[in-house]
């Protein structure tokens, strides 16, 4: 600031374009921090990376003998809950799955995914976020949930990670999310949940008002838009 007022002393055309670039500067500072820049923030797991087609994957090639749920007849959020469901010691056979080393990094990326969030990351007067929660195991998954970013979008987009257990304390304008029902302290988070549809919530019945990404090959750009009216 000192250095600002004694270079603009010195000239009167100087002034003026000093005045004028701190005039943009403060447009900009000021039009992010009055929030109006859309905040999207987009979920990891099911979203970006397939956690379902690598979960059973891994575990069919770990427990061949063991019976299996095929995608198509997946239901409910909790992958352990259903293999539980279908015999007890299989819900710690599952979870002993994202548990391993090696899990999290090896997620194939979901189809459009990562080019979705990098047009996102581009687009003018947007803020996009990587907004997901690590397992309580926390060995492994934190470091492969960066170490996963890194690969597929880049060492800057690591800047764009947020790491919570309770996605209700993060604010933004919409969170795109495979998980039904998010919920944390917040009763009345800020963002927008906008259903990505995944083998384990395919067939749940949703509320009129709750809107559904059926895929990166849908209309996300339309979403979004809505959002900046
Ligand atoms: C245990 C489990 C975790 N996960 C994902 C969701 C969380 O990531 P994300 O917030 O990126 O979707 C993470 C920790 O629960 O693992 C599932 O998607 N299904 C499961 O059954
Ligand atoms: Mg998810």
């Amino acid at each position: 600031m000192f250095l600002l007022s004694s270079a603009t002393r010195q000239s009167g055309r100087g002034e003026t374009s000093l005045r004028y670039m701190l005039h943009r500067i403060c447009l900009k500072m000021s039009s992010s921090a009055s929030g109006k820049a859309l905040r999207v923030l987009v979920d990891m797991d099911g979203v970006l990376a397939d956690f379902e087609g690598g979960f059973l994957r891994k575990y069919r090639s770990r427990y061949p003998e063991e019976p299996f749920i095929t995608l198509d007849d997946r239901r409910g959020f909790w992958v352990s809950t259903q293999y539980g469901r279908l015999r007890s010691d299989l819900c710690e056979k599952a979870t002993s799955i994202w548990e391993s080393k090696d899990f999290f990094i090896e997620l194939d990326p979901l189809p459009g995914g990562v080019e979705a969030i990098k047009e996102i990351a581009k687009m003018d007067n947007t803020d996009v976020f990587i907004c997901t929660s690590p397992i309580k195991h926390y060995k492994n998954c934190p470091y492969e949930k960066y170490a996963w970013v890194e690969k597929y979008l880049g060492h800057d987009f690591l800047e764009r990670v947020i790491l919570t257990r309770d996605k209700t304390l993060i604010t933004g304008d919409i969170l795109i999310d495979d998980k039904p029902d998010i919920l944390g302290v917040e009763p009345k988070p800020t963002w927008e949940h906008i259903l990505f549809t995944a083998c384990h919530n395919k067939h749940l019945s949703i509320s009129s008002s709750q809107r559904r990404l059926l895929s990166w090959n849908d209309d996300w750009r339309s979403i979004l838009t809505s959002k900046r009216q």
